[in-house]
Order: structure tokens, then C-alpha cells, then sequence
């Protein structure tokens, strides 16, 4: 095998999500399977031996693709050269904490994660964060990075969207690949809006085909936009695989494209587009071509949808004021 290996970085390697991710990146899923990855784990140091656990296994699955694997405690060795960073490890909230204290505690994550990717990452460093808040971790990690191109920074709300595309399956009948062109706006959090005025379902519009309203903003939206919670109360832990699953769609799409005649949902550093305040990581539809992604224009916004947006895209204002307050931007 003669092609150059890509530099993965993932932190919180030693984490649920860690375990559902490695091995999918090392059997070839997240960059196609013909690309040879290096993997380098961070962790915090209580957690390196975990970390070292996990290794010995990708180790014992002997994938051909698998070059090395380093395992770190510290940003600066974790994301020198990196190709990806897959920002996962975060301070989960816990009882008593307030929205404002788990930004803090994420900002002291993100800050030196976002400088040392500025400082060591390679120069076509694609970052997607997973950590929680994801969309304002993003923007913590990005005002970090200030010669690194803001674009690079995205968050995750592909898992969102793939919540959405099999709740749609479910109430059409129509199997997931046949529904393109799904729309998750906003942050990932219960505000977040799944939009299906513009996806198709077997070729005919999906509002038109499903035509209850009351289904739309009673079921759908809630569905979706409490799923974490619901995974939460089911399976006593929160989403892992399906996140590790959404996670690998994120690059997987961003470094090889879009299909002709779909999008994707990515959380984005906005330009504007849709009324979306200039700066502000939220999900826009995406096409990508060539490794790079274009919000997808044009696209006519009803009452019922313009109302969620904006309700969405406020509350990320606030968690940027939040984290500014902060001294985190
Ligand atoms: N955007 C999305 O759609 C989703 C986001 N999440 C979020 O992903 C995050 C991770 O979830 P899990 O893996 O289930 O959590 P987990 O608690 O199992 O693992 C997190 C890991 O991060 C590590 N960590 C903490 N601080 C770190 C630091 N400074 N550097 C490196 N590693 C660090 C911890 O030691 C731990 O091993 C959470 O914030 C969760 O809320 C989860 C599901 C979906
Ligand atoms: O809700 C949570 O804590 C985990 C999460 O982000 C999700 O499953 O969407």
C-alpha cells in the first residue's frame, strides 16, 4: 500500500462513543476503503490507561488499513499533523449544574483542543465536534484556531438527520434511500428543526405526501428533537453507536461528496444565509463537492419553518453571549 496515511485524532477516545468509533475509522468507514488512517487517541490522564485497553483491541483486529496508533494526554502531540479531529471527549452535564457551568467546563476542553489544532494540526485539518454542546464547543474551538480557515470547524447534527429520515420512513412507507434532501436547521438541541417542506420521498415533495401538519409539529419535530433524552431514559446511557454512526456520515460525506440530487445536514459557521447571524455554527442543508461543503441556496421558507429556525438560531445567539461572557471567544 503506497498512499500516505491520514492523521485521525479522536478525543475521548476512552469513552461509550471512543468504543463505537475506532474500530469502524480503523476497518476503513470513515475515509473510504482504500485509505490508510493513522489513529491518534486523547484522553485525560486518569483515562489513558482505558485508552491503552481500547488500543490492544484495534491492535487484535489486525486491520489492514490501521498504521499506528498513539495514545496522549496532551492536545499539542494529540493533533500534530492531524488530518481529522474528531472532537468527542466533553463534560457531560450533571446534577446541579447549570447550562452556564458545563460551557465553562467545556470552554477549558475546547479552547486548548481548538489552539493546538491552530498550532500543530496539517493544513487541510477538517474538525467535526461531537462534544456537547456541540454547535458552541465548535465556536469555543474555532475562535481558538484564528489561522486555521473558520469553514473547518463544523459540529454534528447528522445524527439528527438521520433520526429524521427514518421517523419519515416509518410514517411514509418508503425506506430511508429513498428520501432525499432532508433539512436539519439550527443547533442540536431540542430546538433544533427538522425540515421536510423540501425532502422528497420516493420523488414526490414529503409535506405533500405525508399532509398532517399536526403529525409534523405534534410528532415528528418532538421526536426528533428529544431522541437524545428518549435513548437517555431507554437504554440508561446516552446515544453511542447511532452518534459514532452519525459521526463517520459527517466525514464520510464532507471528504467524499454528496450524492446528485441530495444534501446533507452539517452544524456550520454561517455566512448569513437564511437570516442565520454571520458566524454562528448552526446546520444548514449542505451539498460538498471536492472535499469542500456549499449551503444549499434558494430554498423558500414558510411561516411554520421560519418561526422554528429563528427560535433555534436564538438560542444559539445566547449560548455565544454566554460563552463570550465568558472570556471563551
Ligand atoms: N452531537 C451529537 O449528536 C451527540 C453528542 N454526544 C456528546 O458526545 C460527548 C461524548 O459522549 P460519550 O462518549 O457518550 O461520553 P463518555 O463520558 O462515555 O466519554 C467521554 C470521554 O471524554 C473524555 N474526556 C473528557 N475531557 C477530555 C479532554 N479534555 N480531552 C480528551 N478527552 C476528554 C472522558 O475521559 C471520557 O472518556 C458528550 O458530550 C455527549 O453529550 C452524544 C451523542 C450525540
Ligand atoms: O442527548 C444527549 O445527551 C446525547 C445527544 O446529544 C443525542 O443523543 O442527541
Amino acid at each position: 500500500m503506497t498512499r500516505t496515511p491520514v492523521n485521525v485524532t479522536v478525543t475521548g477516545a476512552a469513552g461509550q462513543i471512543g468504543y463505537a468509533l475506532l474500530f469502524r475509522i480503523a476497518s476503513g468507514q470513515l475515509l473510504g476503503a482504500d485509505v490508510p488512517v493513522k489513529l491518534r487517541l486523547l484522553e485525560i490522564t486518569p483515562a489513558l490507561k482505558a485508552a491503552e485497553g481500547t488500543a490492544m483491541e484495534l491492535d487484535d483486529c489486525a486491520f489492514p488499513l490501521l498504521q499506528g496508533i498513539d495514545i496522549t494526554d496532551d492536545p499539542n502531540v494529540a493533533f500534530d499533523g492531524a488530518n481529522v479531529g474528531l472532537l468527542v471527549g466533553a463534560r457531560p452535564r450533571t446534577k446541579g449544574m447549570e447550562r452556564g457551568d458545563l460551557l465553562e467546563a467545556n470552554g477549558g476542553i475546547f479552547k486548548p483542543q481548538g489552539k493546538a489544532i491552530n498550532d500543530h494540526a496539517a493544513d487541510d485539518i477538517k474538525v467535526l465536534v461531537v462534544g456537547n454542546p456541540a454547535n458552541t464547543n465548535a465556536l469555543i474551538a474555532q475562535a481558538a484556531a484564528p489561522d486555521v480557515p473558520a469553514e473547518r470547524f463544523t459540529a454534528m447534527t447528522r445524527l439528527d438527520h438521520n433520526r429524521a429520515l427514518t421517523q419519515l420512513s416509518k410514517k411514509t412507507g418508503v425506506p430511508v434511500s429513498e428520501i432525499k434532501k432532508l433539512t436539519i436547521w439550527g443547533n442540536h438541541s431540542a430546538t433544533q428543526y427538522p425540515d421536510i417542506f423540501h425532502a422528497t420521498v420516493a420523488g414526490k415533495n414529503a409535506a405533500e405526501v405525508v399532509n398532517d401538519e399536526k403529525w409534523l409539529a405534534d410528532d415528528f419535530i418532538p421526536t426528533v428533537a428529544k431522541r437524545g433524552a428518549a435513548i437517555i431514559e431507554a437504554r440508561g446511557a446516552s446515544s453511542a453507536a447511532s452518534a459514532a454512526n452519525a459521526a463517520i456520515d459527517h466525514i464520510y460525506t464532507w471528504v467524499n461528496g454528496t450524492a446528485e440530487g441530495d444534501w446533507a445536514s452539517m452544524g456550520i459557521p454561517s455566512d448569513g444565509s437564511y437570516g442565520v447571524a454571520e458566524g454562528l455554527i448552526s446546520s444548514f442543508p449542505v451539498t460538498v463537492k471536492d472535499g469542500t461543503y456549499e449551503i444549499v441556496q434558494g430554498l423558500e421558507i414558510n411561516d411554520f419553518s421560519r418561526a422554528r429556525i429563528d427560535a433555534s438560531v436564538q438560542e444559539l445567539a445566547e449560548e455565544r453571549e454566554a460563552v463570550r461572557a465568558l472570556g471563551l471567544l
